[in-house]
Formats: structure tokens, sequence, C-alpha cells
């Protein structure tokens, strides 16, 4: 569902300084979410772009400051693929961050791409269901969201004119993409917007044309995606770096980082 919203971002020089900031921010919300609540749910993108964020966090400060025993990790997506295929967005985590930090096994929830993709989106949907107690239409409320974009602006796997884009009623959907011949496993827009907090992660100068539209174009979900990321908060995050923000108006510093905000409407 469409809503106005404010898009703050950070852009830095280059996208290690952009990982050093994601996984501040992951160690932030995750510690606030813990003193408050004795759990952080996160839920985390795949691709390329998150890679060096997760090997920060298996290496110090990072690793000791995480409460990892009191952290549950979910996916905002997956390939329709076993979890040890190339392609995996559960095995490059796995390879970056699970294998090297004490995130107990039972905490860590996986989209099975290797089922049927409606088997694995239901089983997706039952899992978070009973681990936040959810009720009837109610969604869960994740302390904090990473997303990816791609050069086609997705975002999660809410592809281009495929009908996962426009689904409202459930929290997980097997998405058809059939411009990669292919399916997807991913959260809906409802589930991302329902968010506490919700950041993007995009590096590259391939994004810049694309993330310009997405924040600054009219208002076309159906071919641009990540336009439908308007979170309840009324507030939605962006650390970029600084080739795929460089068409972006900066306004000001913070730290070492130029900053941006605009109001995204429908
Ligand atoms: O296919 C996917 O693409 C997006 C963007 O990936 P990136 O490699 O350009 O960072 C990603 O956010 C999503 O999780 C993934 O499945």
């Amino acid at each position: 569902m469409a809503r106005n919203c404010i898009a703050d971002f950070l852009v830095y020089d280059t996208p290690d300084r952009v990982a050093q900031a994601a996984a501040e921010v992951f160690t932030k919300y995750v510690v606030d979410a813990v003193q408050a609540r004795g759990v952080a749910r996160v839920a985390i993108s795949g691709g390329t772009t998150p890679k060096r964020m997760f090997a920060l966090l298996a290496a110090e400060p990072f690793a000791q400051q995480v409460p990892w025993d009191k952290l549950e990790l979910y996916w905002v997506d997956e390939r329709c693929v076993g979890p040890d295929n190339a392609d995996s967005n559960y095995r490059m985590t796995r390879e970056q961050l699970l294998s090297k930090v004490p995130l107990p096994a039972d905490k860590v929830f996986r989209m099975e791409g290797e089922l049927d993709p409606e088997e694995a989106a239901a089983k997706y949907e039952t899992y978070l269901r009973n681990n936040f107690r959810l009720e009837g239409a109610q969604a869960p409320a994740f302390d904090l969201i990473f997303l990816g974009m791609g050069d086609d602006g997705h975002t999660a796997s809410l592809f281009p004119h495929t009908q996962a884009i426009n689904e409202l009623g459930r929290l997980v959907v097997a998405n058809h993409v059939p411009q990669k011949d292919t399916w997807r496993i991913t959260l809906t827009a409802p589930v991302i917007n329902h968010g506490k907090r919700v950041v993007f992660l995009i590096e590259g100068g391939a994004k810049a044309e694309r993330l310009h539209e997405v924040l600054l174009g009219n208002y076309d979900p159906e071919a641009l995606p990540s336009q439908l990321i308007r979170p309840e908060s009324g507030h939605v995050y962006l650390l970029l770096d600084a080739e795929a923000a460089r068409r972006l108006p900066k306004v000001g510093m913070h730290g070492d980082a130029e900053t941006g905000t605009l109001e995204l409407c429908r």
C-alpha cells in the first residue's frame, strides 16, 4: 500500500564504508531490541551487496558486540535452489557470517529454496506466524530489515511486473519471475513496510539512474517495485556509496557521510 514517507540517506565514499555503517546499524538495533524485549528479529537480503557487512559482523569489534544468542535471523527472499547452490542467499550468509559466529542454528530461519516454491512460502509464513505469535491479519514487526535493490528496481524478490508485488494478504509468497525464467520466495511489501526500521544498502554506478527514478521519478511500482517500500514508521533509510548516489541531491554531512532527505509521495 502506498503512503507518504521520508527517505533519509547517507552517502559514503566507498562500499567498504557503506559496509562499516551497515554493521554499526545492525549492531545498534540488535542491541536496542534485546535490551527492550530480550530478542532481536532481523530480516536480511541476499545478492552481493550485504557480503561486506556480513564479513565485518563476523570479525571484531562487531562479533563481540552482537548478542548472537538473542538474535533471530530471517531472510527477505530466497532463490529456488538448495542451500549449497552458489545462487543461494542462505549459502552466501552461511559462508560470510553464520559459519563464524555463535548464532544458534535454531535461531536461523532460512527459506527452503529446495522445496516446491508454494510449499516453501507457506512453510515460511507458518514460521513467522508462530515465532511472532500472530493472529488473523497481523503482520510481523521485524526490528530491522535490510533490503537491496537490483538495477531493474526490484527489491527482495519483488520483481517488475510480477504477481507478488500486488500481494496484500499473505506474508510470504512464491513469485514466478519470467524475466529470469525462475521462481523466488519473498516477503511481501506489507510485511516489509511493517518493519520497525527498514534500511536499503545500494552500491555501484549501474544502479544510479534506477535509484534516482525510484526516489524522484513518477510513482510506478509495477515497473519499480522498490517504490512499494513506504514503511508504516514513516521513514526508510538508505546507505549508499558515492557511485549509486551520484544523481541524488545531498544537503549536508553527518560524520564522513553526505546526507540527504527526500519526501516520497505516491
Ligand atoms: O536477487 C537479489 O537481488 C537483490 C539485489 O542484489 P545485489 O546483488 O544487487 O545486491 C537482493 O537484495 C535480493 O536479496 C536478491 O535475492
